[in-house]
């Protein structure tokens, strides 16, 4: 909120979108429930069952313990494993980026590389920031995707520890967030975890955008 004189104004936000539908190229994806400032959407039917099949059995072959943010180092921060998928590198790929493109509404070429995670029981990802902190970072991260590859049985959401929000993973949805707010304090709310797997194993793509283009 932007307090002007006596008003208080919302802060525009990337995502575009205000009916109950995004319509994409080739799928009708739902809004399922959205929160204002910061924007937290959870959106249905993003990815059919067989994309996330293949996204998982592509992914499977390359995992590597996952490595986290500039420091690229292993750490305990987040347990799970990881690995990403090469620009536009199947079919797959560009039909999901360019679903990816009409959500975030954010031209592809400000996508990082999309990221699969894998996690088993015991496995988390702890309260972190998407964005870095770091203020030299010049061309730092304004938005996320995460999509959900498969039903998690027990454990695994997405938790939103100072919204007090949590979302379960469930197969094709996805959970879109922006922090590109001029109030400082509007990203920050956007602190979240992926809490540990209890039973089950979970599986997510995330997709983070940047605010200039990195391709
Ligand atoms: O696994 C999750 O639920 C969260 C993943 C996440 O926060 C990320 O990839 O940045
Ligand atoms: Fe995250």
């Amino acid at each position: 909120m932007l307090e002007v004189g006596n008003l208080k104004e919302t802060e525009q936000t990337i995502f575009n979108h205000t009916g109950p539908f995004i319509q994409t190229i080739d799928r009708e994806i739902e809004i399922h429930t959205r929160k204002e400032e910061p924007l937290v959407v959870l959106l249905n039917n993003v990815l059919s069952d067989e994309e996330c099949d293949e996204l998982i059995n592509h992914a499977k072959l390359r995992m590597k313990r996952s490595k986290i943010g500039l420091s690229h180092e292993e750490n305990e921060m987040r347990t799970s494993s990881g690995m990403f998928f090469e620009e536009s590198e199947t079919e797959l790929i560009k039909r999901i980026e360019n679903r990816i493109e009409t959500i975030m509404n954010i031209p592809i070429e400000h996508a990082e590389p999309l990221q699969v995670l894998h996690y088993e029981p015991g496995q988390q990802y702890k309260p972190h920031f998407d964005y870095f902190s770091n203020h030299r970072t010049k061309n730092n991260r304004i938005s996320t995707l995460i999509l959900y590859l498969n039903d998690v049985e027990e454990g695994g959401e997405t938790i939103f520890p100072a919204l007090n929000y949590s979302v379960a993973a469930k197969k094709g949805n996805a959970l879109y967030f922006e922090y590109f707010y001029q109030d400082e304090a509007i990203n920050e709310l956007t602190i979240h975890a992926g809490s540990p797997v209890i039973s089950g194993e979970k599986w997510v793509a995330t997709q983070w955008m940047r605010r200039q283009r990195i391709r």
